[in-house]
């Protein structure tokens, strides 16, 4: 029966932490939505597993509907008995004026019964520090950084108590860098005192080393919330916890989807665009006529598998930043785009796919009717290979609805966060799938 229970704002966010989790001794299971615990019988997919991440699609959700599903995501993680929840964010704290961050944490607190909370974004492995209360991508401020662009979440300060603040109605209070380097035991009676009784304290971390003393200064707190690096400091009850083997082959019809525009996703899909088979989207297509220019897009992607199955086709909606449309229908589309292609090309025979981007991933994972992701082979920090089953219809042409079949198929996905991963990730993926 698991013990941690996670709750992941985004499906790119659920796989990072869950990838940690494994590699932190702990047998973790990725549950799409809190729905996916249990079965219609009542039977769990999770009792085996040391750790459940449910994955939401709540990071750019309107505040009420994110409480209410991050509510149910803790009501299940309860009945499936998790006893400690991690709250997880984006590691460059994407977020709006209004939520999510703040108005979750809120609740996950108020409804656990706590008062206070550690804020802990850092994530070192992928760049990500946070020094004086302010969040660094590589070398850069956050809002200097590419993430000022972010077509939903526009980063525009770098100050994580001064985005917090507005989002919450928990005082916000900074414990630095030196009270952490002072040690686990110095860090608790930090957290512990009580002029922070009732606050959300956003804690410095700039090394791992910090990540793992911020978590042992934790480890009685019922709630912690953060990105994925401050599982880093966490010991799951089964060192060398298995990951899954792949269930595709080489050779296998496989996919990229990117519906992201962050700046490393950019630079893959330039590369991609050298080494692979390309389709860009076409919005004035898919607002036109949305299926035609779907099928169009289907039958592009099949005839490179037929004329090189070793080549998987990059299908992307942006490869500079002009080609974002700000309107607000836009990334909809995208997603909505996105997520049928990757069911038409699954029905079609695809067993694996590379998905870019959050938000993408969760409308992808949520069109192919997949319910658990358990993990598999790394890719790079924060990227894994995951195994699905997916309940997409069984078509042969990929095209008909009729003679649709709901018992599934297996395949291998990786959802690969937008800033996540090497440039030539769409080209060499593939090859830590084993
Ligand atoms: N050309 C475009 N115009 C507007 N929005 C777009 C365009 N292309 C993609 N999007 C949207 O941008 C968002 C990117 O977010 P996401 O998938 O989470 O990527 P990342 O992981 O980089 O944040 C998605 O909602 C996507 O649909
Ligand atoms: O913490 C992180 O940076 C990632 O796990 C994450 O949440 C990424 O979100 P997207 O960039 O929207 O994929």
């Amino acid at each position: 029966m698991p013990t941690l229970g996670a709750i992941a704002d985004d499906f790119t966010g659920a796989t990072d932490l869950a990838t940690m989790l494994v590699a932190r001794g702990y047998r973790t299971v990725v549950a799409v939505g809190s729905d996916s615990i249990a079965d219609e019988s009542g039977r769990t997919a999770v009792d085996d597993a040391d750790a459940v991440v449910i994955a939401l699609k709540s990071r750019t959700a309107p505040v009420a509907e994110a409480v209410g599903s991050s509510l149910a995501a803790l009501r299940a993680l309860r009945a499936a008995g998790c006893r400690r929840f991690y709250f997880k964010y984006c590691s460059t704290f994407d977020s709006t004026a209004e939520g999510n961050i703040g108005p979750v944490a809120d609740a996950l607190l108020n409804a656990i019964g706590e008062r206070r909370a550690v804020v802990v974004p850092s994530f070192p492995a992928t760049g990500r520090t946070v020094y004086r209360g302010r969040l660094f991508v590589h070398d850069e401020l956050l809002d200097e950084s590419p993430m000022r662009h972010h077509p939903l979440t526009p980063m525009r300060d770098a100050h994580v108590g001064r985005l917090l603040t507005p989002q919450t109605t928990h005082p916000v209070r900074l414990v630095g860098l030196d009270t952490v380097r002072a040690g686990a035991a110095a860090l608790s009676a930090a957290l512990d005192d009580p002029s922070l009784a009732d606050a959300l304290v956003v804690v410095d971390a700039t090394e791992d080393e910090d990540l793992r003393t911020i978590s042992a200064a934790t480890a009685h707190h019922p709630l912690v919330t953060g990105a994925a690096g401050l599982a880093l400091g966490l010991t799951g009850p089964r060192p060398g916890a298995a990951r899954v083997a792949a269930v595709s082959r080489p050779g296998d019809p496989a996919v990229v989807l990117s519906g992201s525009a962050s700046s490393a996703t950019r630079a893959q899909v330039a590369h991609g665009r050298a080494h692979l088979p390309h389709r860009k989207l076409d919005l004035a297509a898919l607002r036109a006529d949305f299926d035609a220019a779907v099928d169009d897009l289907v039958a592009f992607a099949r005839s490179c598998w037929e004329q090189d199955p070793q080549r998987p086709p990059l299908l992307y909606a942006v490869g500079d930043l002009s080609d974002l449309d700000d309107s607000p229908a836009a990334s909809a589309l995208v997603e909505r785009a996105l997520a049928a292609c990757a069911a038409r090309l699954v029905a079609a025979g695809a067993r694996r796919l590379l998905v870019a981007g959050g938000e993408t991933s969760g409308a992808v994972v949520t069109a192919l009717g997949v319910r658990t992701l358990t993990i598999g082979s790394p890719i790079a920090p924060g990227v894994t290979w995951a195994r699905a089953q997916v309940t997409v219809p069984t078509q042969d042409d990929g095209h008909n609805a009729n003679g649709r079949t709901e018992d599934g198929h297996l395949v291998d996905v990786a959802l690969k966060s937008g800033n996540f991963g090497a440039t030539d990730i769409f080209t060499e993926a593939w090859s830590a799938l084993v």
